[in-house]
């Protein structure tokens, strides 16, 4: 939890409020040059929690800051507007150059001999440059509507929620126990794989009602939008969930 200007974050917000409380003390955390070489002691004290519990993974997320600011030093002069740039608003282009680029991008398994790819932290990186820019400038992409949901294990508790997906018997008792998962587990690997899936099925669908309607028929749908919906709404339905477990796995792709 971090407490920032009187309010307190938990999640994936406590992140951005820990971001925004470096910036406003003068601290570059979104400068390459300074997280290339943030020192560890540095970086503890930015995401220094205001609770008893402190962020997870710590070494990992250091090890990953440094490297994605040694790799833009080295080849985009720092800026990460220069990788956008090099794509020419191709969202696949990005997708493939960022995990090419920045290991810690690549979200890869094997699941029954075959590789299998989520890139979880590439697509919603290249969503949040489409949403933040509103599809102009550097957010703009011809091709953005090919980037699917990001499979982590927040969203598949909405889509089990809403009876888009359904867990076996097996799976169920499974995760009610709260096992630790490892990246590549095969019930880790069939969770994500269906909930792209399920919000491709979900998008398809809803675009039907939506062209169905001379009203609707302009409006935009993605996976990217269904997926932010889904998400916001577990965070603030979160009590109407008791009796749908997640699956539990620290890893540095989520
Ligand atoms: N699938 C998907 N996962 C998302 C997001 C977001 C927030 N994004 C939006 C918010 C405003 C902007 O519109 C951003 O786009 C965070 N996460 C993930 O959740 C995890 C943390 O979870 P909890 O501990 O419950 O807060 C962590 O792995 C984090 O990466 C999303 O939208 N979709």
């Amino acid at each position: 939890m971090v407490k920032y200007k009187g309010k307190e974050y938990t999640g994936y917000w406590s992140w951005c409020a820990a971001l925004n409380r470096a910036l406003d003390n003068g601290i570059k955390i979104t400068s390459a040059d300074f997280f290339a070489s943030v020192s560890k002691d540095d970086l503890r004290e930015i995401l220094k929690s205001d609770s008893d519990y402190d962020i997870p993974m710590f070494e990992e997320r250091w090890e990953v800051l440094q490297e994605a600011g040694k790799v833009l030093m080295k080849k985009y002069n720092g800026q990460f507007s220069n990788v956008i740039e090099k794509c020419e608003k191709s969202a696949q282009s990005l997708l493939k150059l960022v995990v090419t680029d920045f290991p810690s991008y690549r979200d890869t398994a094997e699941y029954n001999g075959k590789k299998v790819s989520f890139y979880k932290r590439a697509q919603i990186l290249i969503a949040d440059i489409w949403s933040c820019f509103e599809g102009k400038s550097y957010g703009e992409f011809n091709d953005i509507d090919t980037i699917t949901m990001f499979a982590d294990y927040r969203i598949p508790q909405s889509l089990v929620f809403f009876g888009a997906m359904e867990y076996s018997e097996e799976l169920m008792n499974y995760l009610k126990k709260g096992t630790m998962m490892k990246t590549g587990d095969r019930f880790e690997m069939e969770i994500r794989g269906c909930s792209i899936w399920a919000t491709e099925m979900i998008c398809k669908q809803t675009r039907q009602m939506l062209d169905d309607d001379d009203e609707t028929k302009d409006t935009m749908v993605n996976s990217i939008l269904i997926d932010h919906f889904l998400w916001d709404f577990r965070r603030d339905n979160n009590d109407k969930m008791p009796h749908i477990p997640f699956h539990r796995i620290r890893c540095i792709y989520y």
